[in-house]
């Protein structure tokens, strides 16, 4: 078959999704109640679709990015250069995408979930195998306790215990004082003891003098690893913290991709990598970004941007092609909104997530719900109900 012959791209479509959380998700940069996901769906001539997805956290508080920005740039620019190109050769697409857009991570990302759903089904294999080929069928999952309130969230872990749904949590930290942080953190350790794995992520709240009292007084509490504890760019602060040999220390923030984790790993400025699709600039580029600190003797952690079903199982199938995931996966995202957007919702079990084994993605969106929860009809009824 020539290149000519080749089912091509037809159209890209996005659509915002507004999906209320169970409970306020409190991080140090934002306050989260419900997540937008931009929803990418690409049409191609042989009657394939392909689902992709980009999320992110608090509009524009987290990263460069923000949901409506996403859909803007996939609608504008990424979707006129995409349209008539050879559907089945995702790589050569995305770097076709790399020659016309700078930056741009997470439409980037969703735009690669939804050329590898595509080529996946039209070959009748799973992502994961297109990358490469799965380690493993399920992944370890940690639950992030952030109502904000102490009790709270150590009655919300002992329901995850005895679910046996998590026995490792995070913890959202760097908002108030150090002291009255680390006493949440010492007493939600204390009550859990060895049942659980104990982790925080300050999301860059800390200044260096702060994160060396911290690092410190988190140790004597029982937490296991510290996650991006100062300002994304800090690198040499990060090796310093981690030259302290307190607590292990992960860089999260910090890597947008294999070049900045290639300076990481360099530097020794960080014992673990939260490896993320979206930050990353795609799940080939996450992979990337995975071998490299593998190749340092850098443990490996599969990371979140709070996705919904579409991203966080595009990032369980890069997630489960890894050499070796020593800190497991925070691939709860969906489990953190009320709504179900999937025909068949997804397994998670005995603290794992199932990686589905269907082609593609191995997921299918129940489309009603998901017209029920678009951004532009709920617009176009309140606008009609205030008429
Ligand atoms: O890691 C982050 O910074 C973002 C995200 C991941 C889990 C969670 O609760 O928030
Ligand atoms: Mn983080």
């Amino acid at each position: 078959m020539t290149a000519l012959a080749n089912p091509q791209i037809l159209g890209i479509e996005t659509i915002l999704l507004d999906l209320p959380t169970i409970r306020p998700h409190v991080l140090a940069m934002a306050t989260m109640h419900a997540q937008t996901i931009c929803l990418v769906r690409l049409t191609c001539s042989d009657g394939i679709v392909g689902l992709g997805e980009a999320t992110t956290i608090g509009g524009l508080a987290y990263g460069p990015e923000a949901p409506e920005t996403i859909k803007t740039a996939i609608d504008t620019y990424f979707a006129p250069l995409l349209a008539g190109q050879d559907a089945t050769r995702p790589a050569a697409a995305m770097a076709l995408v790399a020659r016309h857009v700078v930056g741009n991570h997470f439409a980037k990302c969703a735009i690669e979930t939804a050329l590898l759903d595509a080529q996946g089904k039209r070959l009748g294999l799973p992502v994961s195998e297109l990358l490469g080929g799965r380690r493993v069928d399920s992944l370890p999952v940690l639950w992030t306790l952030a109502s904000g309130d102490t009790a709270r969230d150590i009655a919300e872990a002992e329901q995850m215990l005895d679910t046996r749904r998590h026995d490792a949590f995070k913890l959202k930290i760097g908002k108030r004082p150090i002291e009255q942080d680390v006493a949440h953190v010492g007493a939600i350790k204390a009550a859990l003891g060895d049942r659980a794995s104990v982790r925080v992520d300050v999301n860059m709240a800390w200044d260096e003098p702060t994160a060396r009292r911290g690092l410190a007084m988190l140790a004597d509490a029982g937490c296991d690893l510290v996650e991006q504890p100062i300002i994304r760019h800090n690198r040499d602060g990060m090796a310093r913290l981690v030259a302290l040999g307190l607590v292990p220390v992960m860089a999260d923030e910090s890597l947008t991709g294999p070049a900045s984790a290639m300076d990481f790993a360099r530097a020794a400025a960080a014992d673990v990598f939260a490896v993320k699709i979206e930050q990353s600039g795609g799940l080939d580029a996450a992979r990337a970004v995975a071998q490299i600190g593998d190749a340092a003797c850098i443990g490996l952690y599969g990371g979140t941007m709070l996705e919904g079903a579409i991203g966080t199982i595009a990032s369980a199938h890069a997630f489960a092609t890894f050499p070796a995931l020593k800190w497991g996966t925070e691939l709860f995202g969906p489990l953190l909104l009320t709504e179900e957007i999937l025909e068949r919702p997804l397994t998670y079990a005995d603290f794992s997530l199932e990686v589905p084994a269907g082609p593609g993605l191995g997921i299918a969106l129940d489309e009603d719900r998901v017209e029920h929860f678009r951004r532009d009809r709920t617009a176009t009824q309140f606008a009609l109900q205030g008429a």
